[in-house]
């Protein structure tokens, strides 16, 4: 990804304030107009200290002047107007600001695992493109059309059982009814995977759909093991995040990894990975991958498939069970 690429935006406020930046539409590399007809064109103005692509279309450019006043010239007189020196195309131009480099915090320098191999933690297992971007399209159709419930950063949608955010439980005398039909093949592909088809049984019956706008994340939590089984699926949609996932013992964390979640990618949790540590979506506009910065452009939408408890959790993570730590108090 070109790091140029949606550092300029529109000026807030006024959309007429002026700034030493020119956004232009309707010439670039894509219509035959290469970046040096365009600084030629330009410089008549006043110097010209950079050229850009203002996104990845090629007939859209950044032109950025070392003196305000330039690009007002250049603005009163190119904008609208047939320009014969770039090929007779009429120029669509709107000042522009340099966006500040994203403030990148010193625990980003995690490193992000791109396949669960890597992250190397049991039970934890990241499959990409686990369905087409058709399927992922009509995903997302089939949840907008349903109401939606808004939280105070996301919105959700609950199938199968209500999942409530007091308690962090679900409660098993309310059935909303079976999981609907647009999410049958996606269990059917689950169930298929190797070793999970011999579950005697339902394999989930409970889906959570979490609807995140850029920039939003959650903040770090073991599902309830009384409330949910071992294997807990979360498919990504429309937008990718990192998802990191800390050991803690004794109040202080003490092992952190983390994961990139593309779209179209679907992460199973279980064994130590869904039961001993925690997971987290950091809050972040950019995620850093591999020194890549990854801006998320688009929202991200996730589909969590689980399957609710009926008895108590016995896992071998007694210190993170809330059914054993009651079983203890009692
Ligand atoms: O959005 C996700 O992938 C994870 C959601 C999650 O952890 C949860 O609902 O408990
Ligand atoms: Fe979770």
């Amino acid at each position: 990804m070109d790091l140029n690429l949606s550092r300029f935006t529109n000026p807030k406020g006024s959309s007429c304030s002026a700034t030493q930046n020119l956004y232009v539409a309707n010439c670039g590399p894509a219509v035959g107009i290469s970046f040096e007809d365009i600084k030629s064109v330009f410089s008549i103005f006043g110097e010209v200290v950079g050229i850009h692509a203002a996104d990845d279309s090629g007939t859209r450019v950044i032109v950025c002047y070392s003196e305000l006043i330039a690009a007002k010239a250049a603005f009163e007189t190119l904008n609208g107007c047939r320009c014969g020196a770039l090929g007779g195309r009429i120029l669509h131009m709107r000042y522009s600001i340099l966006q500040p480099p994203p403030k990148v915090n010193i625990n980003d320098s995690l490193s992000v695992s791109l396949l669960s191999s890597e992250l190397a933690i049991p039970g934890i297992f990241l499959v990409h493109d686990f369905i087409t971007s058709e399927e992922e399209q009509e995903l997302l159709a089939a949840v907008d059309s349903k109401p939606w419930n808004n939280l105070s950063k996301r919105r959700v949608q609950h199938y199968g059982y209500e999942f409530l955010y007091q308690t962090r439980n679900v409660d098993t005398k309310q059935f909303l009814g079976e999981l609907p039909p647009f999410v049958s093949p996606i269990i059917e592909k689950i169930s298929s995977f190797q070793g999970i088809s011999e579950n005697e049984g339902q394999l989930v019956d409970q889906l959570t759909v979490n609807d995140y706008p850029p920039g939003i994340g959650l903040s770090p939590h073991i599902d309830t093991h009384s409330a949910f089984d071992d294997m807990i699926f979360s498919l990504s949609l429309a937008g990718s995040c990192i998802m990191e996932f800390r050991k803690y013992s004794l109040g202080s964390c003490h092992s952190r990894k983390a994961i990139f979640l593309p779209p179209r990618s679907m992460l199973l949790l279980s064994g130590e990975g869904r039961y001993g540590w925690h997971h987290y979506i950091p809050h972040h506009k950019v995620d850093i991958v591999r020194r890549k910065m990854i801006r998320r452009y688009s929202r991200r939408v996730s589909f969590t498939f689980r399957k609710v408890r009926t008895g108590p959790c016995q896992c071998k993570f007694s210190q993170y069970c809330d059914s054993q730590k009651m079983l203890k108090v009692v």
